[in-house]
């Protein structure tokens, strides 16, 4: 049995099957790509596997448990962890500040290090400043950080919160090129820790960080393998037609 399945998902906003019976299976510690078309029904599935939407049929087991009628936030209480586009950090507190604040919604056992004199850091959220790489702008407002950095926080804040599974819709948009190289690098040392979905249109980023990929069409799984299996299956080139291939989604 997978980390996660979803069974034959459904969800029907008036009518119109958004998500038409998917079918999905990812291991503990996967990265996982979902790609497809503009309404292809990425972010609809994200919303399903983190509670924000209810499924009109089908089933979502996350490690063994079926959850499909769980609210969200028992479902947050299970590790799910989901990062949106428009990034919800406390602008007005410094970065350790809102890691703090993460961390007392979920909070684990107190463990504190000694950085300087006065100065105790949880030792959990001292290890997530280095995977994000933001340890130099611990008391940084985060209405000062770049567009990048804030994207980061927000990474962090899930990281410190011991999310098992976290869910990102494009995690890249805005960034620059080298705040796209370093969100790679901040994925692969999540890799094998986290189990994280993404859904991405960079297929540059795609392509450095992603192991399998699930091709979404029409709100089912059109697709899934390696990215030259997946740029190479005749479906994929047939659903991507007019578009310019799914190097260019
Ligand atoms: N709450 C809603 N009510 C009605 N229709 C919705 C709702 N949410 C999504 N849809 C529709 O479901 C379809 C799938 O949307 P979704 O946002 O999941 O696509 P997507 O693959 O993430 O697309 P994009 O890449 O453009 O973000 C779209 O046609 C969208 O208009």
């Amino acid at each position: 049995m997978a980390y996660l399945e979803l069974h034959g998902l459904e969800v029907s906003f008036d009518g119109f099957k958004a998500v038409n019976g998917l079918d999905l299976a990812v291991e503990r510690g996967e990265l996982r790509c979902l790609l497809g078309a503009n309404g292809a029904g990425k972010s609809t599935t994200l919303d399903l596997i983190c509670g924000r939407t209810q499924p009109t049929g089908g089933r979502i087991l996350l490690d063994g448990q079926d959850i499909t009628r769980a609210p969200e936030f028992r479902r947050a209480r299970h590790g799910v962890g989901r990062k949106f586009q428009v990034p919800s950090v406390f602008k007005e507190l410094t970065v350790r500040e809102n890691l703090e604040v993460a961390q007392s919604r979920h909070p684990g056992p107190a463990r504190t290090i000694r950085l300087f004199p006065g100065l105790r850091l949880d030792r959990r959220i001292a290890e997530v400043l280095e995977i994000v790489e933001l340890a130099d702008e611990l008391d940084t407002r985060a209405a000062f950080l770049s567009h990048g950095k804030t994207q980061w926080l927000e990474i962090a804040m899930l990281l410190v919160q011991d999310s098992a599974l976290i869910l990102m819709d494009e995690p890249t948009a805005g960034m620059t090129i080298q705040e796209t190289g370093k969100t790679s690098r901040i994925f692969q040392r999540l890799r094998g820790r986290h189990t994280l979905i993404v859904v991405e249109h960079d297929m540059g980023f795609v392509r450095e960080i992603a192991g399998t990929i699930t091709v979404l069409h029409q709100g089912k799984r059109l697709a899934e393998g390696s990215i030259r299996q997946v740029e190479n299956d005749p479906k994929v080139r047939e659903a991507y037609l007019g578009s310019g291939g799914i190097s260019h989604a």
